[in-house]
């Protein structure tokens, strides 16, 4: 848990579930998620469609509504002072409890009006067709300086709505441009330009770039990564694209069936993935460079959300599993020595339950044989 003294942390999530309560049960959407994130660090979410990466990150945000419903677990965020000394936060929502963090989930909704302009900036799937149609973008950029920079003067809001055009490698003379007359991928550069007005300490981006082309997707995701570490702004971002996740970001968390099933550094889970499902996942892509490994995808489909027992939620599409993933639920935890930062809920790791742990090339194995004995029609 991180205290006063770990000024490294940002934000700390502990064991935060989000159902969404549907007719025909209530659908365990987020479980027990736990995790850190450092001022600065970019981490990716991925995992197969519907294991909850958006839903966790609306739940941080505090933007989940009905029928979704944050169950249980605390979001803490720790304002501090920042690089340049100063801090945005009005003095009540910068209260403090002992451990020197602002509870998310417990802040009035004017607190988090507040708490969101100032230190967090969401760009949602679909954000660049939200840009107002009827206002040129510049002004739609000046039009957050004015509500939210209530000091800043005419001239320095036109400043700092050129400045970031030019970081964001639009020129400035673009201002006067309405949407329309702007192509996809400036659009979207333009989002990105607000999300950035007021300097936020953290970003959440899902999908930010699901509507452009291949090229312009790349492009802009290296953008967005460039100016995170420049400004040192925090990111969180969700995109289906594993290869450049784990190129971009400095710490990939996978997802299945609502939990957080590993979590390290993009090169570990590249190089050497420990749970069977981020194996699987990574082996559904073709990747350039890196190891090479036969391409197998991983068989059958994700749990019913609505009806999990206790257990591996993974273990009916896993060739590793055994008598304990039946009924333990694998807590996330270091998994092999030589990297103990890489996180993995797996029994295979826990010397009490399963010796030795498997190194990649087991991984490997294991998928191959799954997917000859489906050839050979004998898979049961
Ligand atoms: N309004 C809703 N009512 C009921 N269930 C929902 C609702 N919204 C999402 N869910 C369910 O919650 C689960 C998690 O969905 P979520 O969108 O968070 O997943 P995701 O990993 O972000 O998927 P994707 O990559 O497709 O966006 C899914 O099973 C989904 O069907």
């Amino acid at each position: 848990m991180a205290t006063q003294a770990d000024t490294k942390t940002l934000l700390e999530v502990n064991d935060l579930s989000v159902d969404y309560l549907a007719a025909n049960g209530a659908v365990h959407a987020v479980r027990n998620v736990n995790f850190r994130l450092g001022r600065g660090e970019i981490l990716g979410l991925a995992g197969e469609s519907g294991c909850g990466k958006s839903t966790l990150a609306y739940a941080v945000a505090r933007l989940l509504r009905p029928p979704a419903y944050i169950t249980g677990g605390e979001v803490l965020y720790y304002a501090g002072a920042r690089t340049d000394g100063s801090t945005r936060l009005p003095r009540h929502v910068r209260a403090t409890d002992a451990r020197g963090a602002i509870d998310v989930l417990q802040l009035s909704p004017r607190d988090l009006r507040e708490f969101r302009w100032n230190e967090l900036s969401i760009v949602f799937q679909s954000a660049m067709n939200a840009l107002n149609p009827v206002m040129t973008v510049g002004n739609q950029i000046m039009d957050v300086l004015a509500t939210h920079r209530r000091n800043m003067k005419a001239d320095a809001r036109k400043r700092r709505a050129a400045e970031l055009f030019e970081m964001v490698g639009i020129a400035p003379d673009r201002l006067k441009s309405y949407p329309h007359e702007l192509s996809g991928g400036m659009r979207q550069r333009a989002v990105i330009a607000i999300a950035l007005a007021l300097q936020p300490e953290l970003i959440i981006m899902d999908e930010p770039t699901t509507a452009l082309d291949v090229v312009v997707q790349r492009e802009i995701l290296q953008l967005i990564s460039s100016l995170c570490k420049e400004l040192s702004t925090a990111l969180i971002f969700i995109t289906h694209d594993l290869s450049l996740l784990i190129e971009l970001a400095d710490n990939v968390a996978i997802m299945y069936a609502g939990k957080m099933v590993e979590k390290a550094k993009s090169s570990d889970i590249y190089l050497h993935p420990r749970h069977p499902y981020s194996y699987g996942l990574l082996n559904s892509f073709p990747t350039l460079h890196g190891p090479q490994r036969i391409m197998v995808g991983i068989p059958g489909s994700p749990p019913d959300l609505r009806t999990l027992a206790e257990g591996c939620s993974f273990r009916d599409r896993c060739p590793f599993a055994f008598e304990s993933c039946n009924h333990i639920t694998p807590p996330l935890s270091p998994a092999v020595r030589a990297t103990p930062d890489q996180l993995a809920a797996c029994h295979l790791y826990n010397p009490a339950l399963s010796s030795p742990a498997p190194a990649t090339q087991d991984l490997a194995s294991g998928y191959e044989n799954l997917a000859q004995r489906s050839v050979g029609g004998s898979i049961e």
